[in-house]
């Protein structure tokens, strides 16, 4: 029997972890096997609610679910953690870019770094989800100096669900049948959301997304900002941002950080930029990576069009500019 892995959700009284919870729980993430400790951070006056997740979580009577450490201590729920999902952060409203959020997130992230810095386990994996996502992620990779910086990831993953889920519904083929779209830079509306290395299984044949979807106007005018945009859409019609999606797409990618890619599968993920295909280096930048003993690794050697070009350029000129405001915050 594997020895229990220790995980901490942040904004574990939120709605994202409300259903990232379970799935963790259940054994979706680190195999249905894995012993699990999860550790419950939120700030104090969430803890009568966090009270009431963790009665849910005894309820659902989970098997492998070893232990739950509720807390409003990082200094508790960081410790000896393998995995952490870093959700707690304020959401954006109906009106507001995510990048608008930074003044009141960024802050969260450089005092989560330092308890991660002196708590976790050296090679914890660390996903950041709370907005702006991936220079959340950067901030707390800068204060985490003894953790390695490829540790520190941002989620792009939903971005990448959506956008399988719109290529699908227009191919007509279940979701399966699409691979390897690219979600390019921030999670943002500068997102470049790309289908040009995608492929489509159908009726047993594997064809690339464009051959398959026949309407290249769809795709630059339709598929691009429907990806874009879909957050702001959750937003209002739902009056509160996604969360069931939110919670799924945490869930793959720790999942597939943990566990390892299919062959000739690659997922998208923000990742500590090395300037690859012209990004600017020391943001995180989202790019197509596969993974495989709990590394990441980009994908190299992909085409790059003259227009994918220049919307890799807006995302990435975003990233910089959101670097540097948010150190402005910090400083301030
Ligand atoms: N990267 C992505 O694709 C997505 C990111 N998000 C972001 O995820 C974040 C969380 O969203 P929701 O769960 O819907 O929000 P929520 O408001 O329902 O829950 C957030 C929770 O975080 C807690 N929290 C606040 N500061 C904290 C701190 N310093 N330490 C620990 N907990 C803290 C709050 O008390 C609250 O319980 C938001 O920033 C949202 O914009 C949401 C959807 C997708
Ligand atoms: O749009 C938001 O603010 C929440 C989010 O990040 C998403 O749904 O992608």
């Amino acid at each position: 029997m594997a020895e229990p892995l220790r995980v901490v959700v942040t904004g574990a009284a939120g709605q994202i972890a409300y259903s990232l919870l379970y799935m963790v729980a259940k054994g979706d993430v680190f195999g249905p096997e894995q012993p699990i400790i999860l550790h419950l951070l939120d700030i104090p006056v969430m803890m009568g609610v966090l009270e009431g997740v963790v009665m849910e979580l005894a309820d659902c009577a989970l098997p492998f679910l070893r232990g739950v450490v509720p807390t409003d201590d990082p200094a508790v729920a960081f410790k000896d953690v393998s995995a952490a999902f870093l959700v707690g952060a304020m959401p954006r409203r109906e009106g507001m870019e995510r990048k608008d959020l930074l003044g009141a997130n960024v802050k969260i992230f450089k005092v989560q770094g330092e308890a991660l810095d002196k708590y976790a386990k050296k090679d914890v994996k660390v996903l950041v989800v709370g907005n702006p996502a991936n220079t959340n992620a950067l901030i707390c990779s800068r204060y985490a100096p003894s953790i390695p910086r490829e540790n520190f990831t941002a989620m792009t993953r939903l971005d990448q669900n959506r956008a399988q889920a719109q290529i699908a519904a227009k191919v007509g083929v279940p979701i399966q049948q699409v691979s390897n779209v690219i979600i390019w830079g921030n999670h943002s509306s500068t997102q470049f959301p790309d289908a040009a290395h995608a492929s489509v299984t159908v009726n047993g044949q594997t064809l690339s997304a464009p051959e398959a979807v026949k309407d290249s106007a769809w795709l630059d005018t339709v598929f691009v900002p429907t990806v874009q945009k879909r957050g702001a859409a959750v937003i209002a019609a739902r009056k509160m941002s996604s969360a069931m999606s939110a919670a799924k797409a945490a869930s793959d990618h720790m999942r597939d950080w943990f566990l390892g890619t299919a062959p000739g599968r690659f997922v998208s993920m923000g990742v500590l930029s090395d300037g690859s295909y012209g990004a600017p280096k020391d943001v995180v930048f989202s790019f197509p990576v596969t993974t495989k003993n709990g590394k990441w690794e980009i994908v190299q050697g992909l085409t790059i069009s003259d227009s994918a070009r220049k919307s890799l350029d807006v995302t990435g000129k975003e990233l910089e500019e959101e670097r540097k405001e948010a150190i402005a915050v910090i400083e301030a």
